[in-house]
């Protein structure tokens, strides 16, 4: 596989932007999967020429258990689970020294003050070794529940089209 797109999601919005992303790189030539974290074996996301890493921005960067448990009251209430989020996610990737790619998005809301759990995302992975080859992107949701603002799923096909381009060329 050339790109692996890993997503969390509460309502589906990151889906959607993952979804499209994997799309814009199959259009540009690349094998490209989407997969849910729980999908996710610390040795797939290593095989992987490309790992795209994106979760909701909550509380202005990754989701928490209980920023989770407010996207899932009712799951909350019965069972009292909350499923891992990226950030626990990421804590379970093997240290990978340098040679591995990966990219970083997020969804989130219109404001200035949204900030993105991008940036949380970019750190984890640097953290265990991987280079970044492309700035991260931030998705725009017109409400927490959705949907993506206009214009967003073609933005999401675009990137994943230059991430796949990058992908192809020389590493450096
Ligand atoms: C508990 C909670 C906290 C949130 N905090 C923020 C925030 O600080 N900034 C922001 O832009 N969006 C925030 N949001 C909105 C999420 O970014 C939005 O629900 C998400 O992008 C939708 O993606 P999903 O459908 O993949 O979960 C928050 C949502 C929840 C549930």
């Amino acid at each position: 596989m050339d790109v692996a797109v890993v997503y969390e999601t509460h309502y589906g919005q990151t889906h959607e932007v993952a979804t499209a992303i994997a799309e814009g790189a199959r259009q540009a030539g690349a094998d490209a999967a989407v997969l849910a974290l729980t999908e996710v074996t610390p040795e797939l996301a290593e095989r992987a020429g490309l790992l795209v890493v994106g979760a909701p921005t909550h509380v202005l960067g990754m989701s928490r258990p209980w920023t989770r448990g407010k996207a899932h009251p009712q799951e909350v209430g019965t069972q009292g689970e909350v499923p891992d989020g990226v950030r626990e996610w990421l804590a379970t990737l093997p240290a990978v020294e340098g040679q591995w790619r990966a990219a970083a998005f997020d969804t989130r809301l219109p404001s200035t003050l949204a900030g993105g759990a991008s940036h949380g995302i970019v750190r984890g992975l640097r953290h265990h070794g991987f280079t970044l080859v492309a700035d991260p992107e931030g998705f725009v949701v017109e409400e927490a529940e959705g949907p993506l603002r206009e214009g967003k799923t073609e933005r999401a096909r675009a990137w994943g089209a230059e991430l796949a381009r990058a992908l192809a060329a020389p590493h450096s």
